[in-house]
């Protein structure tokens, strides 16, 4: 793969950097909004600042969430650019559109080490689409932007979408020094893993990351899920799941991930007992309840399980601690409610007292241990990525990588 170094000398040079700034946002009463982790915009930081060193005028790009192609003040990028400036000690531009003749303008009045971030790229249907020349028109046009592109976004390098794929194919391109060392790490995860090898998989990207489980089953000796991911299982094994998120097209795809774990000798466990609330809330009505009866709750058929019981949380707990290897993806409840923060907390401690070896990866997993107090520090790595780690440790080519190659 190529780095940084392949680009040559970069004083002067107008240099685009495809980020993950995608850091999840708290609004106030007032409207007002705060950045609840910076982690990734402290892990772009690296690249940045070696980059400004060597005088190159800076462009950032990001996606921030997941708009649906148009312009939506929610998931701005404005926020970033100034929490980017606080960090970096440096002014950072703004500005409120991706392509077009204002970001030109911008980059134009850059002088060298200077920092510009652009609006989020999601606001732009070619960013995301699923037809090739509308993806390659988007990135043709933020290659105009500048001279040469540095992919350090590792939190979606396994996204084929126009800022991460089709633009590393037009300008002279690397990877950044995040993805570099992102990779280094995850290396320990593919197949020198040290066994046994546990994964945890929660969160509520199910769609997402149902598909990864195949090839996990080929390479994991333990499968251990929680969070939204649950209830398709619980579902698929016959049980009622009330209103809890359910990928119900899934069902028999994941009967067919347990007969093929069932039939290597691969455990997946699941929870015994969930936490199921009245309604999304922070303050709603919750019950612990068996696994195979969420309807039982006193909210029946309307209640959702919003966190993994005690009962699972210890089972979860005592399986990491025998694991001389666990990587985990997905929190095991909405941890950003206190009440449904426990099972989350009980696994996070859990890897940081095994003498295994652990990493925590995404971007609300790894905003779930600090915000439960946990140092970065006590666990082996933090990744930025999500669904990116996962991908690359069932061994996957990921697009943003293979066009680095
Ligand atoms: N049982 C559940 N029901 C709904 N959402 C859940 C549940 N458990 C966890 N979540 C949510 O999952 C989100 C994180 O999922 P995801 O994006 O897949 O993780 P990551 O960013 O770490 O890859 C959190 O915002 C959390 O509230
Ligand atoms: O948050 C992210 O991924 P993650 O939740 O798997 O860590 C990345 O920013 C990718 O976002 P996406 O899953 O909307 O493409």
């Amino acid at each position: 793969m190529r780095t940084l170094d392949s680009l040559g000398p970069l004083g002067s040079k107008t240099v685009i950097v495809r980020c993950d700034l995608n850091v999840p946002l708290a609004t106030d009463e007032h409207g007002a909004k705060s950045i609840t982790d910076d982690g990734r915009i402290r892990a772009s930081l690296t690249t940045i600042r070696e980059l400004r060193e060597a005088g190159a005028r800076i462009v950032l790009i990001s996606h921030l969430g997941r708009p649906e192609g148009a312009p939506d003040e929610r998931y701005s990028l404005r926020p970033v650019a100034e929490r980017m400036a606080e960090l970096l000690g440096t002014a950072v531009g703004f500005v409120d559109e991706t392509v077009g003749e204002a970001a030109a303008a911008a980059i134009a009045a850059l002088s060298d080490g200077d920092v510009v971030l652009l609006e989020n790229l999601r606001f732009n249907p070619g960013e995301t689409s699923k037809d090739d020349e509308a993806r390659g028109a988007f990135a043709a046009q933020l290659a105009e932007l500048g001279d040469a592109f540095v992919s350090d976004g590792f939190g979606v390098v396994h996204r084929k979408q126009a800022s991460v794929y089709d633009l590393a194919k037009l300008l002279p391109s690397a990877a950044g020094r995040l993805v570099a060392a992102e990779l280094e790490v995850l290396e320990r995860l593919t197949g020198k893993a040290e066994r046994p090898y546990a994964v945890v998989l929660g969160g509520s990207k199910v769609s997402d990351k149902l598909g990864v489980i195949a090839h996990l089953i080929e390479r994991v000796d333990t499968l251990l899920v929680g969070g939204g991911m649950v209830f398709t299982f619980l579902a698929a094994q016959g049980h009622p799941v009330g209103a809890s998120l359910l990928e119900e097209d899934q069902l028999d795809t994941v009967r067919g991930y347990l007969d093929q774990a069932a039939a290597r000798g691969v455990r997946i466990v699941l929870p015994t007992d969930i936490v199921v609330a009245e309604r999304f809330a922070a303050d709603a009505a919750h019950e612990i309840v068996p696994a195979d009866a969420i309807e039982s709750s006193s909210f029946g058929a309307s209640g959702l399980g919003l966190d993994i019981g005690p009962t699972s949380a210890a089972t979860f707990a005592a399986i990491i601690e025998e694991s001389a290897t666990v990587f985990w993806n997905g929190p095991m409840g909405v941890f950003e409610m206190p009440a449904f923060a426990e099972g989350t907390r009980t696994v996070a401690r859990a890897l940081t007292e095994t003498s295994g070896f652990t990493v925590v990866g995404g971007g609300d997993s790894a905003a779930a241990v600090r915000a439960l107090g946990f140092a970065d520090e006590a666990f082996g790595h933090i990744s930025t990525g999500g669904g990116a780690s996962l991908e690359f440790l069932e061994g996957k080519a990921l697009p943003g990588l293979e066009v680095l190659a």
